[in-house]
């Protein structure tokens, strides 16, 4: 068990099933995409650390680029979609594989995504760690998940609450 602020974790995922998992989506996109030299569109904050993991199962050439978005206070979403990086140009034309950290309402990507495909890529496929699927207000096609996931917060591995946890090794599930 571990406490953040005023609430309190307990584990959920370790590092050896994320890292496993992470070897297996890692070898899907390998074979999909080895030889596009595909564009990894990661989705600040949450998402860095599963990026820096992702793109080194990715045996073939690829770039990196960043965008990043917020709407969560505490362990709620405010609805609001706030940008402080938008998507630049790096992407016109290109398979981009875009990562998140978390698919929860899907209220981030449905509004994201338009931005992305306005841009003309050639295609996008979308890679969540976790996605949240009783709690989806959107119709939203993740094409690969690390793990489906009950409708409860969490934090680690990139995900925060208010601000802190991100640097935990592992993911933590809030107890009730
Ligand atoms: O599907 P949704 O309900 O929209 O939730 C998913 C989003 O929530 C988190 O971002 P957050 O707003 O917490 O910003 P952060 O990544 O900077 O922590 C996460 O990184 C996703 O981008
Ligand atoms: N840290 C964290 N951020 C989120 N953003 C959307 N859902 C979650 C969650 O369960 N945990």
């Amino acid at each position: 068990m571990i406490k953040i602020q005023d609430l309190e974790f307990e584990a959920f995922i370790d590092r050896e099933a994320i890292n496993d998992r992470i070897g297996e989506i890692g070898y899907e996109l390998t074979k999909k995409y080895k030889d596009e030299n595909p564009i990894f569109l990661g989705m600040l904050s949450g998402a860095f650390v599963f990026m820096a993991d992702i793109i080194r199962a990715f045996d073939g050439d690829c770039e990196v680029t960043f965008v990043k978005y917020y709407s969560y206070d505490g362990v709620k979403s405010t609805g609001k979609l706030n940008e402080v990086i938008g998507v630049d140009d790096s992407i016109r034309g290109r398979t981009v594989i875009l990562i998140e950290d978390i698919v929860d309402t899907g209220n981030t990507l449905h509004e994201f995504l338009p931005k992305v495909f306005a841009k003309e890529p050639k295609t996008v496929e979308v890679v969540s760690l976790l996605v949240k699927p009783s709690a989806l207000q959107h119709d939203i096609t993740v094409h690969q998940t690390g793990f489906e996931i009950e409708d409860v917060f969490v934090v680690g591995y990139g995900l925060d609450y208010n601000g802190l946890g991100r640097n935990l090794q592992a993911i933590y599930r809030k107890r009730d």
